[in-house]
């Protein structure tokens, strides 16, 4: 069967009874990218990518990926796990300690066909950057060296699609730190849908292109994660983590000695460059402003030592918390407007008599470079 564009990519459709517990969703994901799907303990995100494996097999509904059906309860069609082309990744690298880093590659490679082995072995070397490793068995690796080998293996059955089960929950912060850059280019370079679990909005604000929200069994919400996080009717934007994303462009002049000018279609952001060689003009990077970083002003300040100051109208004002205000802002024109969230107390949303559509002045203590 072809796919069509609205199937292209991977459709969930499910339903599974628990003792105490109902799965029930819908989830249309994009073909490519990294889809997080993010909730609270409990709330089913495991389950889901088990019913997508083929691992649940009492859960009803439908499963299919760019066209090529593996679960139908309608016609009773339900492909175990080994007859769907998954890629698994779980929190502990179930890696075969008996086998070098190549055995365990290798063994990965057993269902591909032999004409597609040699690019895929290239491309999941230097994709996890783990050419060095090859001889090496896997308790002589750290616990980051693992994870990736972990993935270059899921990668080497010439997966449909890529399942990440918290990979980084198992590593100290440096570990996961060592590991993210390698799991940030995926996005970029898997021709393949990854659903990937986790608990840290670190992780949804730096790896994720699609963002699914699930609460007690049922879908929260699901879309681009830089639309979602900055949605003020979704819990993710209030309280002390409430963050906005912003997709942003390296300008072509520094504005001064170890800076660097980011534009987008708000405005420009100036940032102390932190890296030896300078970024590239014209590479995208990501931002992330936390609520709590921005402040508010009915006239420009003329004297101080913040970088950042940028025009913007209040579009949302709402209570959170005891005696404090979530403003959500909107910068720019038309189509290209941005999102960008304040949090300040009530006490100031009363002297600066804040209304939606007031002019403001958003003053931004900190912008986080996260990708
Ligand atoms: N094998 C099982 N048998 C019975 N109930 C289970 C089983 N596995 C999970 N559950 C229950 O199903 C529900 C969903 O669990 P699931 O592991 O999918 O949640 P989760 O969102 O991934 O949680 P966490 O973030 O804590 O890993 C929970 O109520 C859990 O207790």
């Amino acid at each position: 069967m072809s796919a069509t564009p609205s199937d292209a990519g991977l459709q969930l459709r499910s339903h599974l009874q628990r003792p105490g517990f109902t799965l029930d969703i819908n989830l249309s994901l994009p073909e490519r990218g990294i889809t997080a799907l993010f909730g609270p303990s409990g709330c089913g995100k495991t389950t889901a990518l088990r019913v997508i494996a083929g691992l649940e097999p009492t859960s009803s509904g439908r499963v299919a990926i760019g066209g090529d059906v593996w679960q139908d309860s309608a016609s009773g069609l339900f492909r175990p796990v080994h007859q769907r082309a998954v890629g698994l990744v779980f929190q502990e690298a179930s890696l075969f300690d008996h086998l070098s880093v190549e055995g365990n590659l290798k063994f990965g490679f057993r269902r591909t066909p032999n004409a597609e082995r040699h690019q895929a072995w290239d491309h999941g070397l230097a994709l996890l950057g783990i050419a060095h490793l090859l001889k090496r068995s896997p308790p002589e690796l750290s616990g980051g060296e693992r994870q990736r080998v972990a993935i270059a293996r899921a990668l080497a059955a010439n997966p449909r699609v890529l399942l990440m089960d918290e990979p980084l929950a198992a590593l100290d912060a440096q570990r996961k730190a060592e590991v993210l850059p390698w799991l940030e280019q995926l996005h970029a370079k898997l021709d393949m849908p990854v659903v990937y679990v986790t608990h840290s909005l670190d992780e949804v604000a730096q790896l994720a292109d699609h963002l699914v929200l699930i609460n007690q069994g049922r879908l929260e919400a699901q879309g681009p994660v830089i639309d979602l996080l900055s949605r003020t009717d979704l819990h993710l934007a209030h309280g002390d983590q409430a963050a906005a994303l912003i997709e942003a462009t390296v300008a072509k002049k520094p504005p001064g000695e170890g800076l660097c000018a980011l534009d987008f279609s708000g405005g420009q952001l100036w940032l102390p460059q932190t890296r030896a060689i300078p970024l590239p003009p014209g590479r995208s990077v990501r931002l992330r402003i936390q609520a709590r970083d921005v402040s508010l002003a009915l006239q420009r300040p003329e004297q101080t030592s913040l970088l950042n100051t940028l025009s913007a109208t209040v579009s949302e004002l709402h209570e959170d918390g005891p005696g404090q205000v979530l403003v959500g802002l909107r910068l720019g024109e038309g189509a290209n407007q941005v999102r960008l969230l304040s949090r300040i107390s009530q006490l100031s949303a009363q002297r600066l008599k804040l209304a939606v559509g007031t002019p403001v002045f958003a003053l931004i203590k900190g912008v986080a470079m996260v990708r």
